[in-house]
């Protein structure tokens, strides 16, 4: 009998609820490092890992997460961890969602998809849904349960059906509870498992991928599975309940210089690489932006609006970041560690959707009306309860700031940095803002020197012996990493395994011996010093790898060639004014070729130019 909606009653539960975040290290491949210099990173337990430090070779940066997965973790193991006690969830009128996120070839489809022999995180979670329903159904009989799928992709920044392939893009809609729609989506229902295979595998085949460099199957997309169980009282007074199961393989952060995309491929990469930046920034705004002033980027991209719910929303949230242990991938393996750790702040405040209805003459409803469950919560109730910076509602404690945490430790180094090439006007609002962070920092050694060890779940440290004097530099009696000498140009004999001083030699930044400015960056990250920052101006970029400027500069062309309004004034050193004539140069020119075209705007002289590319590589390699 159909029903009519009388209420939707949102119901927030009194949790709170922290992005679990997971890491998880793919196995060594020969095939990816053809200078053969072994790993750069490696697990120390069960949720804490060590990556060399490029500043210096001879410590390491340790990170804590929920949970750390080796490279010898198994599909299950990895399920049964970190995926599969967020489920029972959805069977209450929760969303729950697990996203994959990492390098291009860092293993996200893998652990995801998996292979038909090591079946990953989606065919193991739906499986697990259908027997979560099957053993709730034999333990009460008032409720009646339904299964049933809609499966997308995010190409090119279009929604695309993968289980109705000819459809065009999607509009993503907003109703007026901000739950997050996408009208004309297929919704099949799922009568078993097996119905879910049958439906699954030939979409999964309509899905955007490409060989790349990296990746003979790079997924040029990312894919969005949704599972949704509705559960209906069976009584007069229908209560029904709608959970929603979000299972999501994102494509890979992109080096194009590593990848050799062109033509396509590179604007495929292009989109990629906006959306997965403008997922940092919607990270970034949530977990420093604990206030509730800041405002969340979610609509600079489709796949942040998608995710809106998954990440400072309603559900509750696994983010497992994949990353790979060769040198090639270094920077890329920083960069999603720093972004796992900057997840870990966010905080989802889940609740029961839940519809009564009482039956009466037929309605009407479109599939995608508004429906119990639904993905939204009051606006206002979100930034009401968005989560301080540092505390952990969860437990109601202050989450220790390490010494070293490098949240604050890469703010503060962007904008020392920044503030060495930044005009005078701008330059106080800068210095109170390093002021602020300084206290801050001093606050958490404080905070630190208190806590116990077990306490500690930060989100990542600096171990050495110049942060951490009487502690050795690797814990656990674990021999420490060593880079091996690149193979290229040497003979198998000649292969010996250098020691760590020598790494630093072989340290992918820093070429030179440590100059006047080295020492001050150095002596920003270890003492903070409260001086005044007076570095020479000149030769900046000489002290920089040519690789890493490269790829700067590149990061900063795509946001001048592709980003919004939002995503320019982003950018150091640009205003609305100049967002807006970077706009408008693109409408009448096309792309910028270079960072040198910028001259070609009205206002911007070569000597703002200088100013615009030194703020944004510093800030960009100090976050
Ligand atoms: N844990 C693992 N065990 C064994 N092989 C793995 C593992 N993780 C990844 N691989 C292998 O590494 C290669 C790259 O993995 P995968 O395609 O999953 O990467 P990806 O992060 O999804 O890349 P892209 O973003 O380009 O799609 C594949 O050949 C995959 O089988």
């Amino acid at each position: 009998m159909a029903a009519q909606r009388v209420g939707e009653v949102a119901k927030a539960t009194k949790q709170t609820s922290r992005v679990r975040v997971a890491v998880r290290l793919r196995p060594y491949m020969e095939k990816q490092d053809d200078k053969g210099e072994g790993a750069c990173v490696r697990g120390l337990d069960s949720q804490t890992l060590e990556i060399i430090n490029w500043r210096n070779a001879t410590e390491t940066l340790q990170y804590q997460f929920d949970a750390f997965h080796d490279e010898r973790a198994t599909q299950q193991e990895v399920f049964l961890s970190s995926v599969k006690p967020i489920l029972p969830h959805i069977l209450n009128g929760q969303n729950a969602s697990v996203f994959a996120y990492g390098p291009t070839g860092a293993g996200k489809t893998h652990t995801m998809l998996g292979v038909p022999e090591l079946p990953g995180v989606i065919p193991r979670a739906v499986r697990e849904v259908f027997n979560l329903v099957k053993n709730k159904g034999k333990q009460e009989d008032a409720w009646d349960y339904s299964i049933s799928m809609s499966y997308l992709e995010i190409y090119n920044e279009k929604v695309l059906d993968l289980l109705c392939p000819s459809a065009q893009d999607l509009p993503i809609r907003e109703d007026k509870d901000r739950n997050i729609l996408i009208p004309g989506l297929t919704n099949t229902p799922l009568t078993s498992f097996s119905d879910f295979h049958a439906q699954f595998l030939p979409a999964s085949l309509n899905r955007t991928t490409a060989s790349t460099k990296l990746n003979q199957r790079s997924s040029r997309s990312h894919a969005i599975l949704l599972i949704k169980v509705v559960r209906t009282q069976r009584a007069a007074q229908q209560r029904v309940q709608t959970g929603k199961l979000y299972l999501v393989d994102l494509a890979g952060s992109e080096d194009n210089r590593r990848t050799g995309n062109k033509g396509i491929r590179l604007k495929e990469s292009g989109a990629i690489n906006l959306s997965l930046f403008t997922l940092s920034k919607v990270v970034d705004a949530l977990s420093t932006g604990g206030s509730g002033t800041a405002r969340v980027p979610y609509r600079d991209s489709k796949l942040t609006r998608l995710l809106q719910d998954s990440l400072g929303g309603s559900a509750h949230s696994v983010m497992i970041t994949n990353i790979a242990p060769e040198y090639t991938y270094y920077f890329d393996t920083y960069t999603a560690l720093n972004f796992a750790a900057k997840s870990k702040q966010v905080v989802n405040k889940p609740f029961v959707r839940e519809t009564v209805t009482v039956p009466s003459t037929q309605v009407k409803r479109s599939r995608e009306e508004p429906e119990a469950g639904g993905s939204g919560e009051p606006h206002k109730k979100r930034i009401k309860d968005r989560k301080k910076p540092d505390t952990d509602e969860t437990t109601g404690q202050a989450q220790p700031h390490s010494p070293t945490d490098p949240s604050v430790l890469s703010r503060l180094m962007a904008l020392e940095k920044l503030l060495m090439g930044t005009p005078v006007k701008e330059r106080l609002k800068l210095h109170r803002e390093i002021q602020e962070l300084k206290a801050k920092q001093k606050e958490s050694v404080g905070n630190s020197k208190t806590l116990t060890e077990s306490v500690t779940a930060t989100t990542g440290h600096v171990s050495g012996s110049r942060l951490e004097g009487d502690s050795p530099l690797f814990r656990l009696h674990l021999p420490p990493i060593q880079r091996k000498q690149s193979t290229a140009a040497r003979s198998k004999k000649q292969q010996a395994i250098v020691s760590p001083l020598q790494v630093v030699q072989l340290c992918p930044v820093v070429k030179k011996p440590p100059s006047c400015l080295q020492k001050q960056k150095i002596q920003a990250v270890n003492e903070v010093p409260d001086g005044k920052e007076n570095i020479s101006d000149g030769g900046w970029e000489s002290h920089l790898d040519k690789v890493v400027l490269d790829q700067s500069r590149d990061k900063i062309l795509q946001v001048l060639n592709s980003g919004s309004f939002k995503d320019l004034k982003g950018l150091q050193l640009i205003g609305d004014k100049k967002a807006k004539l970077i706009i408008g140069w693109r409408e009448i020119h096309g792309s910028f070729t270079q960072l040198e075209d910028l001259t070609q705007i009205v206002g911007i002289t070569s000597k703002i130019l200088s100013s615009f590319i030194k703020a944004n590589i510093l800030s960009s390699i100090g976050t």
